[in-house]
């Protein structure tokens, strides 16, 4: 597991490109038959990716959670981004298809991630934070998430919003978890944009073509920064930060939040007139 320490905006609006993208930005999140993690020591989200290609993978705990099973303190959403795959929960299996969820609560000893075709394989992402209490593992289809619809074609940012792991679909411990979908020709993410202090946030961008960016704006309004970002690569946003982007042509994006609240609409909303 990699760990990543949390950050000063004093400090981060003095960094260079590189220190930028190392400290925020996870670029190979599914290497084939493996799992990856990232530890950020914001709000302790393990950002991971997974993909079971020829044989069916076990989450471990890792030396680093101190734990004797990886949900011994946590809690976890899902979400594959690939072919069809099962993951089982102490026996219990759950079919997900391409863009299905499914939240694991806290308590839960054996999880394991399996494709159901090697030629196909599933391509689950995750993200974790710790919990206090156990509540039921749900499975979240597209069909089940909350949706809102944002934004319009003359602001180039028509987008629907999928929330699976979100206070009216279940219950959760502090994980807010869903995925924002941009449509033909839109290509602005939250923008404008905002910042909520009480809970950070982690975006994994998705659905692109290989020569495609998104450039996600991050910093304190007023210390705006980019970084590029390619298919599949996740950015980690700490509470100061704005976390928007425009990407060169549509995709969507997969975004977790962790913190003091569950609140979803608790955004400070930043004027464009603030922006620097
Ligand atoms: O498209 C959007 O706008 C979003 O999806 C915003 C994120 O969900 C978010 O930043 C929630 O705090
Ligand atoms: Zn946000």
């Amino acid at each position: 597991m990699e760990v990543r320490y949390a950050a000063n905006p004093k400090d981060v609006k003095l960094y260079d490109t590189r220190r930028l993208r190392d400290e925020f930005l996870i670029e190979d999140l599914f290497p084939s038959d493996a799992v990856k993690m990232v530890y950020s020591h914001i709000d302790r989200i393990i950002v991971g990716g997974v993909v079971p290609a020829t044989k069916p993978i076990a989450l471990e705990a890792g030396s680093e959670i101190r734990a004797e099973y990886f949900l011994e303190r946590r809690e976890l959403g899902v979400i594959n981004i690939g072919g069809k795959g099962t993951v089982t929960v102490d026996g219990t299996a759950y079919e997900l298809d391409n863009r299905d969820g499914l939240y694991v609560g806290m308590g839960a000893k054996e999880i394991i991630f399996a494709s159901a075709d090697a030629k196909s394989p599933a391509k689950f992402y995750f993200n974790s934070a710790p919990a206090h209490a156990a509540y039921p593992t749900v499975k979240v289809g597209l069909a089940k998430a909350r949706r809102v619809e944002l934004g319009s074609q003359a602001e180039a940012n028509k987008r629907t919003i999928y929330q699976y792991i979100h206070p009216e679909v279940l219950q959760s411990c502090q994980l807010v978890m869903g995925m924002t979908v941009l449509e033909q020709g839109s290509v602005w993410n939250t923008m404008p944009s905002h910042t909520h202090d009480r809970r950070m946030e982690v975006y994994l961008y998705l659905n692109m073509p290989e020569d495609a960016v998104v450039f996600h704006f991050m910093g304190e309004p007023g210390e705006t920064r980019h970084i590029v970002v390619r298919n599949e690569q996740a950015v980690i946003s700490p509470s100061w930060s704005i976390h928007s982007g425009v990407g060169t042509r549509s995709y969507a994006f997969i975004w977790g939040m962790c913190g003091e609240n569950q609140t979803f609409t608790d955004m400070d909303h930043i004027p464009m007139a603030e922006l620097k």
